[in-house]
């Protein structure tokens, strides 16, 4: 069908009446979704701010609901499932990054007008990045103290406190597979952040010097490397975001700001699979 006028002619078939059947909207929920901005300072930029935080919110619900399934399916042994979902992951975590050049159209005295009504606020209080951290395995208990008035956050952050990490299944692929996982390791009190492990790391190391002998393994553990990777680059685009927005100012959630994030650059969710890159012998 050709166009005339720079005007597209509606197909008869093309479905008009949606009071009895499921529309895109009704589907979507969009009458919730994009009624649920709400600005408090009446600046012009709240909007962009309020809607980079919610469009990440989203996309970390979507990373929360792959990690779920990556942990069943390592669980039940499927490795190749597991890392499907993985790197649907990774394209999330890409893109959350890139948005961060969105954000850095703000310019510092523009954020400075409605900065101060954000009030004590902050991402701190993000319960879904802080379950996007438990579920890799680094716990931190005292996060939960931040949620005491949010009972459905801090039930479900004390709830995956709890249960076992990506990480910790992962460790018990390869405990089942055969490979020498120390027993300290598997019987772990998962509610700790994980911390390094010799064993394991000389476990990566045999991985590592003979891939061809433990492909899956292998490709899994560099998988993971990305994971984390990623992870970090976001950390470290948001400090660059938060220098050049407010500098060396203190937090709304109270902490010290810039010096705060970049301490969050020193955790690390598998940090056996980055120290065995220094053991990985020469042929
Ligand atoms: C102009 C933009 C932003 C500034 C100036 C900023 C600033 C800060 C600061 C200073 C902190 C430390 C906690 C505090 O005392 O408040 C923080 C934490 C945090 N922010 Fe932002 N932020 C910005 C945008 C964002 C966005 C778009 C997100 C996306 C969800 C985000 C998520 C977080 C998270 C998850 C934390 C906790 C990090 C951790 O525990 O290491 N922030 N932010
Ligand atoms: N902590 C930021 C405020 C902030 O960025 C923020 C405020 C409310 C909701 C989310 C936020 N984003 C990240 O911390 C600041 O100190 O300016």
């Amino acid at each position: 069908m050709s166009v005339d006028k720079n005007t597209r002619n509606l197909e008869p078939e093309i479905e008009r009446d949606f009071s009895r059947k499921m529309s895109y909207g009704s589907y979507l929920g969009l009458g919730e979704l994009l009624s649920a901005q709400h600005p408090v300072s009446g600046h012009h930029d709240e909007m962009l701010f309020i809607i980079q935080h919610q469009t990440s919110e989203l996309w970390l619900k979507l990373v929360l609901h792959e990690l779920r399934g990556v942990r069943l399916r390592l669980m039940a042994d499927d490795l190749r499932a597991a890392m499907k979902g993985i790197a649907r992951i990774k394209h999330i975590q890409r893109s959350l990054t890139e948005q961060w050049s969105v954000l850095a159209t703000l310019t510092p005295s523009e954020y400075a007008e409605f900065r101060g009504d954000l009030g004590a606020s902050s991402g701190f209080q993000s319960y879904q990045y802080r379950a996007v951290e438990f579920l890799l395995g680094n716990k931190n208990a005292a996060m939960l103290e931040v949620f005491a008035a949010d009972p459905q956050a801090q039930e479900l952050l004390a709830a995956l406190l709890e249960e076992s990490s990506v990480y910790d299944e992962f460790i018990r692929v390869l405990h089942r597979r055969g490979y020498a996982v120390g027993a300290e390791l598997l019987d772990r009190d998962v509610r700790q952040a994980h911390t390094f492990d010799e064993t394991l790391m000389l476990v990566f190391r045999e991985v590592y010097e003979e891939p061809a002998a433990n492909w899956d393994i292998y490709e899994a553990c560099e998988e993971l490397v990305d994971l984390e990777d990623n992870f970090q680059l976001w950390r470290f685009r948001h400090l660059l975001t938060v220098q050049r927005t407010i500098g060396m100012k203190r937090g709304t959630g109270g902490s010290s700001g810039a010096g705060f994030l970049r301490s969050a650059l020193d955790l690390t969710f598998f940090p056996e699979l980055y120290a065995v890159r220094t053991e990985i012998r020469q042929g």
